[in-house]
C-alpha cells in the first residue's frame, strides 16, 4: 500500500483518482510546519503540495521511503530541487493546468490597475461617492511588454491583441518566426522598459530573471508605465518599484506574488494607494485547482506504480518521438547494466555504452539513466538508485561514463553494448528487442548468446569440452535446483566457452562453488534480474 501527504490545501475533485485508487491511502494534512513535516513523512511514498508547503533538504532527508514530491501547479520554487535529485526523489509539476486561470488574473490586474478598480471599491463601500480620483486609462492602442513569452506569457499576448493593444514580447527562446506568428514584436527588456505602456512578467524566478526589472531599468522606463507580476516576486525589484512609483515613473503596480510571502505588515506595497495586490491567487480558480490536481496525481500513480510518467522537473523531457523509440529498451537497458555489475570483480570506474542502429540517431541519454541505474543498483540497492539520481550518484562516485554510437548495427536492428571497467577487468553485455521474442541478451564478452535476461541465472565460464553440460546439469539437479533454459557459447571449437543457465530459484553459495571446482570449469557466478 502506498502513502501519499497532501500537505497544502488541494482540490478534493482532482485528487479522487488517488483517492480511489485501491493501492493508495491518501491523508490531508495542510498547514504543518517543517518539524511537523520532518516528524511524519518517513512513513510516506509521495507528497503533494501546492506553494505553500516548503519542501526542504531536512524533509527530504526524513523522507526515507519519498519517491515522488507532486507539485500542483507550475513554480517549483518551494521544493529543494537539488536535494530531491541528490535523494532520488522526482519532482513532478503541473505545468499546463493553471495557464489560462493565470493569465485571466493577469488581465483582471492590468484592468484593475488601470481602472483603480479595488481603490475606488474601498472608497464606495466607506460611504464617499467619489469620482475625480480615479481616472483610468484604455488598454486599446497601449503597448504591453511581456517578459517571458512561455504558456502564460503567450495566453496574455493572444488577449491583449483583442484588446486593440500593440504587444511586444521579450524571450531568450522567443525566434523571429514564432513572434511573427503570434503577431507581436520580437523587442530586447530594454527595448520594452523604454516604450511600453504597460508591462507584464511571466518567467520564472531565477539568477538571470531575478531584478530584471531593477533601479537601473525603471531610470529609463517611460513614464506612466504600469506594471504587473503574477509570475513570481522578485522578478522586479520591489523596493526600486516602490521609489520608480514614488517619483512618478511607474503609474500603477499590480502584484499578486512578493519576494516573501506573505509579505511583512509594514511591507511598502501595502501602504502604496498606487501599488494594488492579490494573495497569490494566480492560479486559484476551481477549473485550474481541479486541472492541476488530476494532473498531478495522474502522474504520481504512474510513478508509485513505476509507470512511464511526465512532467518530472528534475529530469530532462524526453519529446514523445524520442520516447517511443527509446521507452522499451528501458527495461532491457537497466537489465544489461545490473548484469555487466554483477558479472564485473571489482569498484566499477567506467561504464561505457554503445547504441547501435537507429538508437543512435536519437538522444540516448533517457536509457543510459536506466542502464546506471543497473549498474549502480548491485552496489548501492536499488531503492537508493532510481533514474533522476543514477548519473548523479554516478558523478558522485567518479564513475565515467562514455558513450559511444554506431549508426550501423551488424546484426541487429538496434544494439545496447553495456562495458564495464574495474581495476582489475572489462566485461561486456549486450542485448536488443528481438520481433516476437522481446528482450534478448545477445553478446556476453565476446560470446554471442540469446538470454531471456530475466530470474535467476547461472553464468559457467568453461573449456568447451564433452561431458561440462552433463555435469553441471547432474550437480544442480542433485541440489534440487531445476535447470529451466540453457544457452552455450563459443567462439571457437575447444576453446572457452560460457553456459548461461536459468534455474527456478536461488542457487546455495556452497553448490555453485562446488560448480566452479569441477574439472574444466573456470568460474560459477549467479546473475539475479528482477
Ligand atoms: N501567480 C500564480 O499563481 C502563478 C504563477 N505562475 C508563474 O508564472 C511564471 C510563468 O509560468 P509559465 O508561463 O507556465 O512558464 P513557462 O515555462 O511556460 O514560461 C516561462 C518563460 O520564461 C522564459 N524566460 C526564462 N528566462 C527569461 C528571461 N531572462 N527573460 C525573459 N524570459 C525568460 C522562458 O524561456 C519561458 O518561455 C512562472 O514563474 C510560474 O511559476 C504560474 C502559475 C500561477
Ligand atoms: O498553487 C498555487 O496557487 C500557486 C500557483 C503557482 O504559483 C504556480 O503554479 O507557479
Amino acid at each position: 500500500m502506498f502513502k501519499v501527504l497532501v500537505s497544502d490545501p488541494i482540490s478534493d475533485l482532482g485528487i479522487q483518482k488517488l483517492v480511489d485508487a485501491e493501492d493508495v491511502v491518501v491523508d490531508k494534512k495542510p498547514g504543518l510546519s517543517e518539524d511537523e513535516l520532518v516528524a511524519i513523512i518517513g512513513e510516506y511514498d509521495a507528497m503533494l503540495v501546492r506553494s505553500q508547503t516548503r519542501v526542504t533538504a531536512r524533509i527530504m532527508e526524513a523522507g526515507k521511503q519519498l519517491k515522488v514530491v507532486g507539485r500542483a501547479g507550475v513554480g517549483v520554487d518551494n521544493i529543494d530541487l537539488e536535494a530531491a535529485t541528490q535523494r532520488g526523489i522526482i519532482v513532478i509539476n503541473a505545468p499546463d493546468g493553471n495557464t489560462i486561470t493565470t493569465c485571466e488574473h493577469t488581465f483582471a490586474m492590468m484592468m484593475a490597475v488601470a481602472r483603480h478598480i479595488p481603490q475606488a471599491y474601498l472608497k464606495t463601500v466607506g460611504g464617499e461617492w467619489d469620482r475625480k480620483s480615479f481616472l483610468g486609462v484604455e488598454l486599446r492602442n497601449k503597448i504591453l511588454g511581456v517578459l517571458g513569452m512561455g504558456r502564460i506569457g503567450s495566453e496574455v499576448a493572444k488577449r491583449a491583441k483583442a484588446f486593440g493593444m500593440e504587444i511586444w514580447g521579450y524571450d531568450p527562446f522567443l525566434t523571429e518566426e514564432r513572434a511573427e506568428k503570434l503577431g507581436i514584436r520580437l523587442s530586447s527588456v530594454d527595448d520594452i522598459v523604454r516604450n511600453a505602456d504597460f508591462m507584464t512578467v511571466h518567467t520564472p524566478l531565477t539568477p538571470e530573471t531575478r531584478h530584471i526589472i531593477g533601479a537601473s531599468q525603471f531610470e529609463v522606463m517611460k513614464k506612466g508605465m504600469r506594471i504587473v507580476n503574477c509570475a513570481r516576486g522578485g522578478i522586479i525589484d520591489e523596493i526600486a518599484l516602490v521609489a520608480a512609483v514614488d517619483k512618478g515613473i511607474v503609474a500603477g503596480a499590480a502584484f499578486d506574488v512578493f519576494e516573501s510571502e506573505p509579505p511583512a505588515a509594514d511591507h511598502p506595497f501595502l501602504s502604496n494607494p498606487k501599488i494594488i495586490v492579490t494573495p497569490h491567487l494566480g492560479a486559484s480558480t476551481v477549473e485550474a485547482q481541479e486541472n492541476v490536481a488530476i494532473d498531478v496525481s495522474e502522474q504520481v500513480l504512474n510513478i508509485l506504480r513505476d509507470k512511464p510518467f511526465s512532467n518530472a522537473v528534475n529530469m530532462p523531457p524526453i519529446p514523445a518521438n524520442v520516447l517511443n523509440i527509446l521507452q522499451p529498451y528501458f527495461n532491457l537497458g537497466e537489465k544489461l547494466g545490473s548484469f555487466a555489475a554483477q558479472l564485473t570483480e571489482g569498484a566499477i570506474q567506467e561504464i561505457t555504452v554503445n547504441y547501435s542502429g537507429e538508437l543512435a540517431e536519437v538522444d540516448t541519454q533517457p536509457l543510459t539513466r536506466y542502464i546506471v541505474r543497473g549498474v549502480l543498483s548491485h552496489h548501492l540497492g536499488s531503492e537508493m538508485v532510481n533514474v533522476v539520481n543514477s548519473m548523479h550518484l554516478a558523478k558522485e562516485r567518479s564513475v565515467n561514463i562514455v558513450i559511444q554510437k554506431s549508426h550501423t548495427s551488424r546484426d541487429f536492428t538496434n544494439l545496447v553494448t553495456v562495458s564495464l571497467r574495474s581495476k582489475q577487468e572489462e566485461r561486456l553485455v549486450a542485448g536488443t528487442l528481438l520481433t516476437g521474442y522481446g528482450p534478448r541478451i545477445v553478446q556476453i564478452d565476446k560470446f554471442p548468446v540469446d538470454v531471456a535476461p530475466g530470474g535467476n541465472l547461472i553464468l559457467v565460464s568453461h573449456n568447451d569440452k564433452p561431458g561440462i553440460i552433463g555435469r553441471v546439469g547432474t550437480l544442480l539437479g542433485t541440489n534440487d535446483v531445476n535447470i529451466a533454459t540453457m544457452q552455450v557459447g563459443r567462439k571457437i571449437i575447444g576453446g572457452a566457452a560460457i553456459m548461461v543457465l536459468s534455474v527456478d530459484k536461488a542457487v546455495p553459495k556452497d553448490v555453485l562453488s562446488q560448480i566452479a571446482e569441477l574439472p574444466d570449469l573456470n568460474n560459477a557466478k549467479e546473475i539475479i534480474l528482477y
